[in-house]
């Protein structure tokens, strides 16, 4: 693992940067702060800027911790009972300033109209109703292993996820490329595009609100779940690796594929696949503070099931998509600037 442990000589510059940053701005949602978070970026001190673009560029591994960075847990507060609205006053507002600018060097956020209300920073924690539900709020059911939104070509270079609250260390699994023996598998199967993979739940209209107010966004949300619709009832075949065939990059989600019509050869090169990440999966355990930057292209994560609490103590995080090719989505958004994918 990629890991850098913020000093409390860090936090101190930090902790400046970020009240500046947090007094001139209302929510992690304005799209101003989030425009310029790529310069402010650069107020974040030259070893740790180098730290995270040693991530981006060498692959030196595909996960990236930043630990350490200062969560005052009084002044947090409740852990709040839906992410709906908690965007606003919030009390994690500097750790979220530090999270978007960490997540600014690596590429670009970005968000999707399908999910949490088109928000930039998602909230996961557990939610009333959904203990047995596959979606990243359950919790009584562990979260199937995935690739954060394998089922759209506009999917996330990197997922990342900020640690508020963890009180019962519940643990996030991962699997990355590099725990897995690719000779003992059938690669060039799993190279060709005869796999399809549904669109999960979170993407379901279900999760979605009523309206957004604005009768043309409405629209383009209606088209786009309406093809979350039909990918569920038509997914497009497409490889499930990519990339080098010695080194390869993966894009899967079991819980949303369904091998029946597939050849016979892909199906075992997928079970052969499915069982060694199975055997390989690890557990990182998210503390307050952390911040861990998963390389979409080269490991899946899910996390193990967990008794919620309900009570104000539960476990909170933030996450963060990140792209490092904005314009491979531009045929799906409004506007070169806007952030959100259709
Ligand atoms: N196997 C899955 N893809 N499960 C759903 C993953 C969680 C989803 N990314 C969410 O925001 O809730
Ligand atoms: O809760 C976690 O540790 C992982 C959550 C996740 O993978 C998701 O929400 O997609
Ligand atoms: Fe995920």
């Amino acid at each position: 693992m990629h890991h850098f442990a913020l000093t409390r000589a860090d936090n101190m510059v930090l902790s400046a940067v970020l009240a500046e940053i947090a007094d001139a701005y209302d929510t992690i949602e304005n799209r101003d702060l989030i425009r310029r978070a790529p310069v402010f970026a650069k107020q974040l001190p030259a070893h740790f800027l180098e730290f995270l673009e040693e991530f981006r560029i060498g692959e030196p591994s595909a996960l990236c911790l930043v630990s350490g960075l200062a969560v005052d847990e009084d002044r947090l507060g409740p852990t709040p009972t839906h992410w709906r609205n908690s965007q606003f006053g919030s009390p994690s507002f500097p750790q979220e300033i530090f999270f978007l600018l960490c997540a600014s060097v690596l590429g670009d956020v970005f968000g999707w109209a399908t999910q949490q209300e088109g928000r930039i920073m998602h909230d996961v924690l557990p939610i009333k109703g959904h203990e047995h539900y596959e979606i990243g709020s359950n919790s009584l059911q562990h979260l199937s292993w995935h690739t954060e939104d394998a089922f759209h070509p506009c999917r996330g270079d990197y997922v990342a996820l900020m640690c508020l609250k963890n009180p019962d260390l519940v643990e996030t699994v991962v699997c990355t490329v590099a725990d897995i023996d690719w000779s003992r598998l059938d690669v060039d199967a799993l190279f060709a595009p005869e796999f399809t993979v549904m669109p999960d739940n979170s993407h379901q209209p279900a999760d979605g609100a009523a309206s957004s107010g604005d009768p043309a966004v409405d629209k383009l949300r209606a088209r786009s779940f309406n093809l979350i619709k039909s990918w569920n009832e038509h997914p497009e075949p497409r490889p499930l690796l990519f990339g080098d065939r010695g080194d390869p990059y993966m894009a899967l989600d079991p819980y949303h594929m369904d091998s029946r019509g597939w050849s016979e050869r892909a199906q075992q090169a997928f079970t052969g696949l499915v069982d060694t990440i199975e055997a390989n999966l690890r557990p990182v355990v998210l503390r307050p503070g952390d911040c861990l930057f998963i390389d979409n292209f080269r490991t899946v994560h899910g996390r193990k099931a967990f008794q919620p609490r309900y009570d104000g103590s539960d476990r909170w995080l933030k996450r963060l998509n990140i792209t490092r090719n904005l314009r491979g989505s531009r045929a799906w958004r409004l506007a070169a600037d806007d952030l959100i994918i259709y």
